[in-house]
């Protein structure tokens, strides 16, 4: 059979044209990409609406990705490669497990399904009911955010429960902000591009400001409930905050380099808040000593949302 790695464009939700990394077998073009360093690919399906993963490859007979329906797909695979890309250049890290595991994404998961999730093996998104949300691989925060839960799953493992479980989600907030930013797309937003297609400005989440989505931003509003696995996707609004105040006193770059050697070098599975300022604290003390302004920033920053 005739095949290769190919080169090809596609258009994403936001109407923009990307660079596709596609492969082409017997006159058919797949949206699998061989192009990085791992030994791994980035290969990206279509549920059709169902709910058996993988699914089915996504395809297109000329490289070029315009069709309407292939737009979530084009934004998953993309996106991903972009997420894969400031791992392995910032951290050094290959792939979401450090061994250059592929990195799998099925769009069009379920009907109207208004979620996304790291299964434990590849990243699934829903197209969203149109109302509450668009199709979730539409925004690069999104897909940074679930491939960061890839990432924590391989390194502290932090329970998805309590403190823990915030944390887990924190750290996903944390370097979905710093890889759109890494793209020239800052901001302090979760979900922006996605959420609520109907209400210009609105997004999912703030990290600038936790309480405009009903998250606390201090240890005094921790909200204790046993829904959403203790309230994750709450109570990561402290550690956010805390991720806030840091990167606005020393920047993101420094930041991400703090955070991501405490997420793999201290954090454990039931690492709670306290024990993550410790872990930031001896991280930015390796990085940069324990008199730097970064360390002092560290200790700020948690002690302004009321830990430490
Ligand atoms: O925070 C999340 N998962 O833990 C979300 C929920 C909606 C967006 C896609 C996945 C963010
Ligand atoms: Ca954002
Ligand atoms: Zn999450």
């Amino acid at each position: 059979t005739q095949e290769a790695a190919t080169t090809g464009t596609g258009k994403g939700s936001s109407g923009e044209t990307v660079t596709l990394q596609t492969y082409q077998s017997n006159g058919t073009y797949y949206l699998y990409d061989t192009s990085k360093p791992m030994d791994g690919i980035i290969r990206t399906y279509t549920a059709n609406q169902g709910s058996s993963l993988p699914g089915n490859y996504v395809t297109d007979a000329d490289n070029n990705f315009q069709s309407s329906n292939q737009a979530a797909a084009v934004d998953a695979h993309y996106f991903a490669g972009l997420t894969y890309d400031y791992y392995y250049d910032t951290h050094g890290r290959n792939s979401y497990d450090n061994n250059g595991s592929d990195l799998i994404s099925t769009v069009h998961y379920g009907s109207n399904f208004n979620n996304a999730f790291w299964n434990g093996s590849q990243m699934v998104y829903g197209d969203g009911d149109g109302s509450t949300f668009s199709p979730l691989s539409g925004s690069l925060d999104v897909v940074a955010h679930e491939l960061t839960h890839a990432v924590t799953d391989t390194t502290a493992n932090l329970v998805y429960q309590d403190q823990p479980g915030a944390l887990n989600e924190s750290m996903s907030d944390v370097f979905a902000v710093i890889v759109e930013a890494e793209n020239g797309d800052f901001d302090w937003q979760l979900g922006e591009d996605i959420y609520t297609p109907g209400t210009p400005g609105d997004a999912l989440r703030s990290l600038e400001n936790p309480e405009l989505y009903d998250q606390p931003s201090h240890m005094d509003d921790y909200y204790n409930t046993s829904a959403d696995n203790g309230g994750v996707h709450t109570n990561s609004g402290i550690p956010n905050k805390a991720f806030y105040y840091i990167a606005n006193d020393i920047g993101l770059d420094k930041s991400g380099d703090i955070y991501y050697r405490a997420l793999t070098s201290y954090l454990t599975s039931q690492s709670d808040f306290e024990d993550a300022r410790n872990a930031l604290l001896q991280s930015a003390e390796d990085l940069y000593g324990a008199n730097s302004t970064e360390y002092q920033a560290v200790s700020d920053g948690y002690a302004a949302v009321g830990i430490g």
